[in-house]
């Protein structure tokens, strides 16, 4: 499934830049809030995920952007223009949720009618819009169908239509692929992907599926406990977290405390820190001055460490587990430190052996412990 490139290309092309400055929201009633001090700032035409567990606070922050929440602190901006205060009808926003929201007793055409109607758009211009959207999502011979005729696919695609057909100056997603199975849900992501850059649409989109997150957005606030932990590109969020809870929640990540020894390579995109830990001298890297003595963390990924018999290291293969296209091992080193280390088939090492490793520096990342 493709996003369809035949339609004229009016639609869209109103690019915006969303400004969150220190929201705060707690629900009556809660003890804690919801959100608190939320800043996110981002340029035009970004595909933005909120990424975190349930309850984070994700849903909430896109509904104090679409007017359905109002935050107790802090404003709301699209471009200059501070919404904070405008009703949800006044912000010329597009919003997909998870279980559709479709009229159901409207058929397709007349479900992506209803916006336009509401804001009195005539009858020609209406027809061209509508018929230009749909045939984005490719939906054209759909048109006449009722949701209850559609798949759950086809009904995501309708809303995204209807969405997009009041020409937004803003997309809001939350979680809107929940609902589909996984198949489908990989397809959607690039079609959702393709069909933002093609509108160019900037785009806030909620979710707490990491690849999901990766996978389609320019870049990828993760949030905890209704804070906002990192704001950053997918690469950067996964290789170089900034804290232990982003570590532990994005992937999976061995983590091993230590003290900084000092520097030994100042060139290179990240200077290298040489790190004691139970495992012996770790190098890892840090774009930040460190003191000699401080605590830290080196977070390495599983599939960053190789088994190399003269490797620098040495730890007993407890488990090993097959999962076809990779096999993971939980391998026991000394101070009880336990790694898990995700090799391809043709490097499994067998439980029981005793094994050496190695990994590069470059995949080693130090997070500060007071981060
Ligand atoms: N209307 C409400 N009244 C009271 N508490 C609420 C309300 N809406 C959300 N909350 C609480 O605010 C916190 C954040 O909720 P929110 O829905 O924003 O999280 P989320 O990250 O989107 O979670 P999920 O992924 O489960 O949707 C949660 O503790 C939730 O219980």
């Amino acid at each position: 499934m493709s996003v369809a490139t035949d339609a004229s290309p009016a639609l869209g092309r109103r690019t915006t830049r969303v400004s969150l400055d220190g929201l705060r929201k707690t629900f009556a009633g809660s003890a804690a809030p919801a959100i608190q001090h939320l800043d996110l700032n981002t340029v035009e035409g970004e595909f933005i995920s909120l990424l975190g567990p349930s309850g984070c606070g994700k849903t909430t922050t896109l509904r104090c952007v679409a007017g359905f929440e109002f935050p107790d602190q802090g404003r709301v901006r699209l471009n200059d223009e501070d919404i904070t205060d405008l009703p949800p009808e006044k912000r010329d926003i597009g919003m997909v949720f998870q279980n559709y929201a479709l009229f159901p007793h409207l058929t397709v055409a007349r479900n992506l009618a209803f916006g336009l109607e509401m804001r009195g758009v005539g009858k020609a211009d209406m027809k061209r819009r509508i018929d230009e959207v749909l045939a984005m999502v490719q939906l054209t011979t759909m048109a006449e169908r009722y949701p209850r005729q559609l798949s759950g696919g086809q009904q995501q695609r309708v809303a995204l239509a209807r969405a997009l057909v009041i020409e937004p100056r803003l997309l809001l997603l939350d979680e809107p692929l929940a609902n589909l199975d996984a198949v489908l849900r990989e397809d959607m992501r690039v079609f959702i992907r393709e069909l933002q850059k093609r509108v160019g649409i900037t785009t806030l989109y909620v979710t707490h599926d990491q690849a999901e997150a990766m996978v389609m957005s320019d870049r990828v606030a993760v949030m905890l406990g209704g804070r906002l932990l990192q704001f950053d590109v997918p690469e950067a969020i996964y290789l170089r977290p900034r804290s232990i809870e982003v570590a532990r929640f994005i992937g999976r990540s061995n983590l091993i405390e230590g003290r900084v020894e000092g520097m030994t390579d100042a060139a290179g995109p990240y200077p290298t820190y040489r790190i004691r830990t139970p495992l012996g001298d770790v190098p890892a890297c840090y774009d930040q001055p460190l003191a000699s003595g401080q605590a830290v963390h080196v977070t390495i990924r599983p599939e960053a460490i190789r088994f190399q018999n003269d490797g620098p290291y040495t730890g007993h293969v407890q488990a090993t587990y097959f999962l076809g296209s990779t096999v993971e091992h939980t391998v026991q080193c000394a101070g009880g430190q336990s790694l898990l280390v995700q090799t391809a088939p043709s490097q499994r090492m067998d439980a029981g052996v005793t094994a050496a490793f190695a990994f590069d520096p470059g995949h080693a990342w130090i997070v500060a412990a007071d981060a």
